[in-house]
């Protein structure tokens, strides 16, 4: 089966966001992935909604918004009116979840769920059935580029464990450090959608890229 592929907009080159979006138009990106930082959640500061409406109005692709910043709830309706198909909240920026999950569905959208490396599957035990999305963090969330957190294959596994046992249909869905080493791990261990920033917009041919990670395994890798 093919894996959803959704590059992350954050290492794209801002000064011809044009240039790289036309690519992820011609693409077999499925979802393009835009990361929204506040310097408070995360220690860094990336883009907000002048970039994202922008980005909507030339991109072909559904967008799926990563939202690191604190009380996401405020943006909901925004997000909504931007056209963006999928609103991802991190669970620990969340005082009231359920209530944000009901909301961002309210408004049309996909809800996903991120997790901080360090936060446990188990905490999504009374969400799971509601949510559309899973999404693991395989870095600290912040910064494209950074090395993959190695404990993220055995995390898919509990949280497949958990979607299974609930009866769920979230997706599960991998951020940080994709590249060719990491993604048919990835893969193997039951990720469906991958997340790739600069893996995908450094490469010299990064269509090539993005359709090799939405390639199925061979049948000999996937035992
Ligand atoms: O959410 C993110 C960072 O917080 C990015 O989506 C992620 O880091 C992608 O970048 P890369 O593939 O270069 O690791
Ligand atoms: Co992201």
């Amino acid at each position: 089966m093919k894996t959803i592929v959704s590059p992350s907009l954050l290492a794209a080159d801002f000064t011809n966001l044009q240039a790289d979006i036309d690519m992820i138009n011609r693409s077999e990106a499925d979802w393009l992935h835009c990361d929204v930082m506040d310097g408070v959640f995360v220690p860094n500061i990336s883009f907000g909604f002048p970039v994202l409406e922008a980005v909507k109005r030339i991109c072909t692709k559904p967008l799926d918004v990563h939202f690191m910043i604190v009380k996401p709830e405020r943006y909901i309706t925004r997000t909504a009116k931007l056209g963006a198909m999928m609103m991802n909240v991190h669970y620990e920026a969340c005082t009231h979840l359920n209530r944000t999950i009901h909301e961002i569905h309210e408004e049309g959208m996909k809800a996903g769920v991120t997790l901080n490396p360090s936060t446990p599957v188990c905490m999504l035990e009374d969400c799971i059935q509601d949510v559309d999305i899973v999404l693991l963090m395989s870095v600290n969330p912040g910064f494209g580029g950074q090395k993959f957190i190695e404990n993220t294959y055995a995390k898919i596994g509990r949280l497949r464990k958990l979607i299974k046992d609930s009866g769920s249909q979230a997706l599960i869905e991998v951020d940080g450090g994709v590249n060719a080493e990491t993604a048919p791990k990835l893969k193997r261990a039951g990720v469906d959608v991958l997340v790739s920033g600069s893996y995908v917009f450094k490469a010299e041919e990064p269509e090539q890229v993005i359709k090799t990670l939405s390639s199925p395994l061979p049948p000999f890798l996937s035992l």
